[in-house]
């Protein structure tokens, strides 16, 4: 069994740009617990007022997790973590010559003493101690045995190897937690970094090595180039290593969601395990391979993580994907229809186009000559703006479906005349259509102010996803038109 230390509040949130409140803070602490990590970083309790304040609200919901703090080795900063109330410090100290050198300014011996000097401290306040060495996979390891023995006997819990500006490499991650965990008296845990995109290897070896606790972040998001990715870590480690820990691997999506809708990085599709095309689909070899027996394409199910497979259709389709995707949908096509369906889709993604579900069904009601009447029709929109109102507008549309037929009225505010609109097409449709605005995009095309603009806007229903564009002269018209469109192929 392995100990999951989630730094994703600590390094992550070092990741360039971001700060999250106390509340974003304590969402995200909430879902680490429900996933099952063993010890929460919650902070820095010395970086900011809105820190501790941070870690305070964490540290008093009595989560599973151990609540821990970053500190120096400094009895101030482990003084602002006793004020938050955490259960543990990870108690850093620079070992590489260029850090003590250049940073610290210091000799070995004398860090060294205010090393042990700060982990007395902590231990004579109550605090679990993981002292740490940063940038110790560029300092001498006889230095790191002393430091770790040392603290040991002074009472420090655990010990941490910090690779922190990524240079280990698996074969050398593997010698040195062997030799580390050899002869130190204490457990060890390995904090990795991805400047050479090796973090989840190294992480993996320093395991192998004897390392019984690793750092990890999700979606691996950290300084630089980041932190090793619990996700990778613990997928890899459960299925490839037939190593345990105490994650609920199930819960792995939607946490990696929250975090990336807090911190507002966005997960990128071919993210392992996490994103979105982790378990998507194309190509005619793979998708037939995958209806006949899934275990063909994929090495772990979606499920297992709480993703999901997606089956898309394009250029690289064959007719077994158009065949599972039209089973799923509960559409049936006499021969001639699925051939002439085949062959749009084929020629849609010879022009680069990702064929979704909404467009599928556009297809099919084109080759079989239906029409789709629209739900939902703009009657009336008039918006105020100016230097001396807060831009408003107001809506009149008409919705009609098998069960229902009735006027939406609304009126909103927005920071612009479109947010206006925008926003009074929402107020108007909750209730009927849950849909978010995932993406607008507004280009110019030709000079001039009379030019035409277009509109492109980026709308979700659950999974659905749909891409609309609208050009025309007027700004808030082609707005407003666009995501009446996205919204009647949504609904
Ligand atoms: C690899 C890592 O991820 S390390 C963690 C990085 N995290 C952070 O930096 C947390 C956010 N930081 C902060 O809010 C601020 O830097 C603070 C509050 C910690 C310190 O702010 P300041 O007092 O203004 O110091 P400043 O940031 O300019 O410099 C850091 C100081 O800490 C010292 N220091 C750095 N690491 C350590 C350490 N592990 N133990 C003791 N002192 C340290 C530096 O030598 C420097 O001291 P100096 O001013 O005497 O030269
Ligand atoms: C402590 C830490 O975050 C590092 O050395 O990378």
């Amino acid at each position: 069994m392995v100990r999951i230390f989630d730094t994703t509040l600590r390094d992550g949130e070092q990741t360039p740009g971001v700060s999250l409140t106390p509340n974003e803070k304590l969402e995200i602490a909430l879902k680490l617990d429900e996933l099952g990590v063993d010890i929460i970083e919650a902070g820095s309790a010395i970086t900011s007022k809105g820190e501790r304040e941070a870690i305070k609200l964490i540290t008093s919901q009595n989560l599973n997790a151990e609540i821990c703090s970053f500190v120096r080795a400094l009895p101030v900063d482990i003084d602002y973590a006793l004020e938050c109330n955490v259960d543990s410090v990870h108690l850093v100290v620079p070992t590489s010559e260029i850090h003590m050198k250049y940073k610290l300014r210091k000799t070995k011996e004398e860090t060294l003493e205010s090393a042990l000097k700060a982990t007395e401290y902590a231990k004579e306040h109550g605090l679990i101690v993981e002292l740490s060495a940063e940038d110790a996979t560029r300092s001498d390891v006889s230095f790191l045995i002393e430091l770790f023995n040392k603290g040991a006997e002074l009472g420090a819990d655990r010990a941490c190897v910090c690779d922190t500006v990524g240079v280990l490499t698996p074969e050398r991650s593997f010698e040195l937690f062997k030799t580390l965990s050899e002869n130190v008296s204490i457990p060890i845990s390995a904090h990795c970094h991805n400047d050479f995109g090796m973090a989840t290897a190294n992480t993996i070896s320093a395991i192998r090595g004897g390392a019984q606790e690793c750092h990890l972040t999700v979606n691996g998001i950290g300084e630089r180039a980041g932190n090793s990715s619990l996700e990778e870590v613990v997928m890899a480690l459960h299925t490839l290593y037939n190593i345990k820990t105490n994650i609920k691997t199930e819960k792995l999506y939607e946490t990696s969601r929250v975090v990336s809708r807090l911190m507002k990085l966005p997960v990128p599709p071919n993210k392992a395990i996490v994103g979105d095309n982790a378990f998507a689909h194309e190509a005619g070899i793979h998708v037939d391979g995958l209806v006949k027996n899934t275990q063909t394409y994929e090495p772990i199910s979606p499920e297992a993580v709480g993703n999901r497979r997606r089956i898309i259709l394009g250029k690289h389709s064959g007719k077994a994907a158009l065949k599972y995707k039209l089973k799923l949908m509960g559409i049936s096509l006499t021969n001639e229809e699925f051939e002439k369906v085949y062959d749009k889709i084929k020629n849609l993604g010879d022009l680069g186009k990702y064929i979704s579900d909404i467009d599928l069904k556009t297809i099919i009601n084109e080759v079989k000559g239906e029409i789709i009447k629209k739900k939902i029709l703009l009657d009336e929109l008039t918006v105020v703006s100016g230097n001396k109102i807060t831009p408003v507008a107001s809506i009149r549309l008409d919705f009609a479906d098998e069960c229902r037929k009735e006027q939406l009225i609304e009126t909103a505010f927005g920071v612009g005349p479109v947010d206006a609109a925008i926003n009074a097409i929402r107020k108007a449709l909750s209730g009927v259509a849950d849909i978010t605005l995932e993406d607008y995009r507004v280009k110019s095309i030709g000079g001039g102010t009379d030019a035409l603009v277009e509109v492109v806007v980026k709308l979700r229903r659950g999974h659905e996803v749909v891409e609309v564009k609208n050009s025309q002269g007027d700004i808030i018209r082609a707005s407003v038109e666009a995501v009446m469109e996205g919204i009647n192929l949504l609904i």
